[in-house]
């Protein structure tokens, strides 16, 4: 039996493992795509992504107050992009890029340190550890990001109240200062010009994430705006030198740089609040479950229907086969509860990313009400070794039954918006009748625009569903609706029972008409 990382199903991490490691090929997320290559900038010259999510990352935490244990990477920099220490359209536009990525499951604080992740990694440096569970500010923190013009002791100070200390600070910074350069619509009197296309860079080989920034500056061959420019913004200078240039030399050497970066980078994304508990660093999970979907049928079947992902990176061999072998809904198993899952053939049926390859099966299957499926294990045969078993950390993959949202009754009328530009959503939910004594309610995540602020606000709202159908299965139809502003069309939603659910689903896999039962 083989670990999984962590447990399934677990809203957040199943979120952000996805985005962090399905890039390419089959159900690929594309989050890698906005830093690919790495000196890559929307085709806009003056431009390097990769750069300005570094950035971001920087100013977001910068303004921690590690005695209060307040601020942090906590995505409050949404808030502050007026201000003058938050200089240029960086900020704006990284979050132009993780806007479709934002939800309740992927706040913009953990896609913020994915961000410094992916950049690494598409520029050839290092890991960094990805920890989740980051939550986004709700308003404006207090300023306190350092700027060129600011003497070494402010600086210091700075970075002190953050929580590092000078060698911290001037690891951080070269560590940052490897990739970008600055902008002559930022600060013209740094590169002698106001232009958008003047971009003067930190080091030679800025579309690399190297020690180049180091080497360049120990041997003075460095046209770093921040160590050559006017004396009043020199900060760089200021920065590098504060130790007789100890750190720096430390640094020089490329695999020390690279490890060392990781390690600064790691403690920068990791500054938060006090209250936000991170998880576990994400790995991909060996085996996982994807969209798994429980349907009622009107003849008293349920079907039961997914994806399984499996790991392929240390196989030389894809020819896989996988099953599943069910628990009954009453948690007795037999020998013939068994389903296979069929190698996709779109694609090749295989998808990878930054971190490793996948290959992905499908599963559909239909139970007689009365066994129904309560939990699984998987097995995985390669064509050339033993069989591998994963039972989810002994925990078997959950498959629930209580609550059943049926997206074939359920609509987003998105043709026909209300007088105010609203969208109806109604959702059909087969709930047991079990439950039927207690509310069950649709719970919906709202997104709502922000005066001055790039990226909606998300809030949840519920609304109690109430009686449409009965069936003679044991389960009841409930009918939920809730009229979405077109701004949130496209939004997750669930339904709800005490501490029975069905997890969080897309309005996009929605259709336009609710159908029969
Ligand atoms: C004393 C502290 C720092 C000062 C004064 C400073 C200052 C600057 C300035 C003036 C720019 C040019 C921005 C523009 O032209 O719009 C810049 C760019 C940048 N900074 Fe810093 N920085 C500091 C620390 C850091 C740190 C700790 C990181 C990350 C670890 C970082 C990452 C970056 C990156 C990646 C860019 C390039 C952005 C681009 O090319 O669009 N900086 N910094």
């Amino acid at each position: 039996i083989v670990g999984n990382g962590y447990v399934w199903p677990s809203p957040v991490l199943d979120r952000m493992e996805s985005i962090m490691f399905q890039q390419s090929g089959l159900l690929r997320e594309g989050f890698v795509d906005g830093v690919s290559p790495c000196g890559f900038g929307t085709n806009i010259e003056g431009r390097q992504n990769a750069a300005e999510w570094v950035r971001t990352a920087f100013h977001d935490m910068a303004t921690h107050d590690a005695q209060a244990g307040t601020g942090g990477l906590d995505a409050s920099i949404m808030f502050e992009t007026e201000r003058p220490e938050n200089l240029g359209s960086a900020f704006n536009n990284t979050f132009g890029f993780f806007f479709s990525f934002h939800s309740y499951r992927a706040s913009m604080a953990d896609l913020i340190a994915l961000g410094v992740y992916a950049s690494l990694r598409s520029c050839n440096g290092p890991r960094v550890p990805i920890r989740v569970g980051r939550i986004d500010a709700t308003e404006a923190g207090p300023p306190g990001v350092p700027e060129p013009t600011h003497d070494l002791d402010t600086i210091v100070s700075k970075f002190a109240s953050m929580g590092f200390s000078k060698q911290d600070m001037i690891q951080m910074v070269a560590c940052g200062h490897s990739l970008g350069g600055v902008h002559g619509n930022d600060f013209p009197q740094m590169v002698g010009s106001d232009s958008v296309e003047a971009f003067a860079h930190f080091d030679t080989t800025f579309a690399n994430y190297d020690s180049a920034v180091v080497t360049e500056y120990l041997q003075d061959t460095t046209q770093n705006p921040l160590v050559k420019g006017p004396n009043e913004t020199n900060s760089d200078l200021r920065v590098f030198s504060v130790d007789g240039n100890k750190t720096m030399e430390a640094m020089a050497d490329n695999a020390v740089f690279q490890t060392t970066c990781a390690s600064i980078l790691e403690r920068m994304i990791n500054t938060v609040p006090s209250n936000v508990a991170l998880s576990e660093p994400l790995s991909p999970l060996p085996v996982k479950p994807i969209t798994p979907k429980t349907t009622l049928n009107s003849d008293g079947t349920i079907t039961f229907e997914g994806f399984i992902r499996v790991g392929t990176t240390e196989r030389n061999d894809t020819e896989l086969a996988v099953t599943m072998q069910y628990a009954n809904a009453d948690g007795t198993t037999s020998s013939s509860n068994v389903i296979e899952a069929i190698p996709i053939r779109a694609q090749g049926g295989s998808g990878s990313g930054i971190a490793g390859d996948f290959n992905y099966n499908a599963y559909q299957f239909s139970a007689a009400l009365t066994n129904g499926i309560s939990q699984f294990n998987v097995s995985v045969k390669p064509s050339s070794s033993g069989i591998e078993h994963y039972d989810n950390e002994g925990h078997g993959f959950p498959y629930r039954d209580d609550i059943i949202i049926q997206e074939p009754q359920s609509c987003l009328i998105s043709t026909q918006p209300d007088g105010n530009g609203n969208f109806n959503l109604t959702v059909v939910a087969a709930v047991k009748e079990k439950l039927i004594s207690t509310p069950t309610y649709l719970q919906v995540i709202e997104k709502f625009p922000r005066q001055g602020v790039l990226i909606p606000g998300l809030v949840e709202r519920k609304v109690e569903m109430k009686a449409f159908q009965d069936t003679t299965f044991g389960y009841k139809l409930l009918s939920g609706s809730y009229l979405l502003p077109s701004v949130s069309w496209l939004t997750e939603y669930k339904v709800i029972n005490g501490d029975s659910q069905d997890d969080f689903r897309s309005t996009g896999s929605l259709t336009d008409s609710c159908g029969p039962f």
